[in-house]
C-alpha cells in the first residue's frame, strides 16, 4: 500500500520533508549529534566530504573517514526531535519513495551518537566517556508506538523509589545494540544506566530561579540500584535514541562526554577538547569494524 503525501511527505527535491535528504545521501553508519555546530567538528576529520545539507536544526553531512563512508547529523535536543531524525532516517533506506511503498529486503543502520552529559555518580569524573549500556527514558516517547518492549522491572522500580509524581510519564527502558557497543571498549569507558529526560533544568533537578518538584532527585538515583546497576548520568535523547532503533531495526550506541558532575557541582574547564577526544576515538573505533 503506498503511503499517502500526508504521512511519508517529500519535498519537491524529492527529499525527505524535515532533513531535506535523498536516500543517496546517507550513509548506512550514522554519528548522531545533539549541537549543529558539532557537525563539522567530527567532518572536519573525514578525507573527503561528499554532502552538506542542513534545514532547521537537522545539518547532515556525508564522507568518507579512513575507507568508511559516514553520515553525521545533528538532532537539535530533546526526544521530540528524535521521534523526527528516526523515522526520517529510517525512511530514507526503508521506504521507496518513487512508488511510496516499504521495501521487502530492509537495511540496518549503525547509530552512534556522540553527546554530552551530566553524571549523577561522583566516582564519575568530568571529563571522562561514558557508554550508555541502557536508558531510562522519563519522557513519553516510546508509549507513543505499538511496540512489544518487554523487561521494565527496573523502570518500575525506579518509578516507584523516586517517587515520581503521577503527573509525570511512565518510565520506559531500553537497552544498546550490544554488538555494535562492544566496538567502544578499547578505552577507558564507564558504562552505565542512562536517564533521558525532557528538560535540562527542572526535569535533571537543577534551580536557578524556580524549584523543581522532585528535588533530590539525583540524590536518590545516585543511591539507587536495581541488579547490580546504578544510575550513572541525566542527558535528553539516549532513550528516544535505543527505542527508535530497537523497534525500526537499526543498532545504535550512545557515547558521552561527562561535562558535569551534579554530586559534586563541577562542570569540566574543558568542554571542547573532551569532546574532540570523543569525536577523534569514535571515528577511529568506526573505521576499524
Ligand atoms: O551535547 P548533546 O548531544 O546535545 O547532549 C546533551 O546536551 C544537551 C543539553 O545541553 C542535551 O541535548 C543533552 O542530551
Ligand atoms: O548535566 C548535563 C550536561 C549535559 N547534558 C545534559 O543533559 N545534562
Amino acid at each position: 500500500m503506498s503511503l499517502k503525501e500526508s504521512e511519508l511527505i517529500l519535498n519537491d527535491d524529492g527529499s525527505i520533508y524535515h532533513l531535506n535528504l535523498k536516500p543517496q545521501q546517507l550513509a548506512h553508519t550514522v554519528i548522531t549529534v545533539g549541537d549543529p555546530e558539532r557537525v563539522a567538528a567530527v567532518s572536519r576529520y573525514f578525507d573527503s566530504i561528499e554532502i552538506q545539507v542542513s534545514k532547521r536544526e537537522f545539518h547532515t553531512h556525508t564522507g568518507i573517514y579512513k575507507g568508511k563512508r559516514i553520515t553525521v547529523i545533528s538532532t537539535g535536543i530533546g526526544t521530540d526531535n528524535i521521534d523526527i531524525v528516526f523515522n526520517e532516517l529510517d525512511a530514507l533506506v526503508n521506504v521507496d519513495f518513487q512508488t511510496r511503498t516499504i521495501k521487502k529486503d530492509l537495511t540496518t543502520l549503525d547509530i552512534i551518537r556522540i553527546g554530552t552529559t551530566g553524571a549523577v555518580q561522583p566516582s564519575i569524573p568530568v571529563d571522562s566517556f561514558l557508554l550508555s549500556q541502557r536508558a531510562i527514558g522519563f519522557d513519553s516517547l516510546l508509549h507513543w508506538y505499538d511496540h512489544d518492549l518487554e523487561d521494565q522491572k527496573m523502570a518500575q522500580d525506579l518509578a516507584k523509589k523516586l517517587k515520581l509524581s503521577k503527573n509525570v510519564a511512565t518510565p520506559y527502558l531500553v537497552n544498546c545494540n550490544k554488538e555494535l557497543a562492544s566496538q567502544f571498549q578499547s578505552i577507558d569507558m564507564t558504562n552505565g544506566t542512562t536517564i533521558t529526560n525532557v528538560g535540562f533544568y527542572g526535569p535533571q533537578s537543577r534551580s536557578i530561579r524556580l524549584q523543581p518538584a522532585h528535588k533530590d532527585l539525583n540524590e536518590l538515583m545516585a543511591n539507587y540500584e536495581f541488579d547490580g546497576h546504578k544510575v550513572s548520568n541525566l542527558e535528553m535523547e539516549t532513550a528516544g535514541i535505543y527505542a527508535m532503533s530497537t523497534m525500526l531495526g537499526h543498532r545504535a550506541v550512545s557515547l558521552n562526554a561527562v561535562l558535569a558532575n551534579r554530586a559534586t557541582g563541577t562542570f569540566s574547564t574543558s568542554p571542547t577538547q573532551t569532546v574532540d577526544r570523543l569525536i577523534k576515538f569514535s571515528l577511529d573505533a568506526i573505521a576499524s569494524f
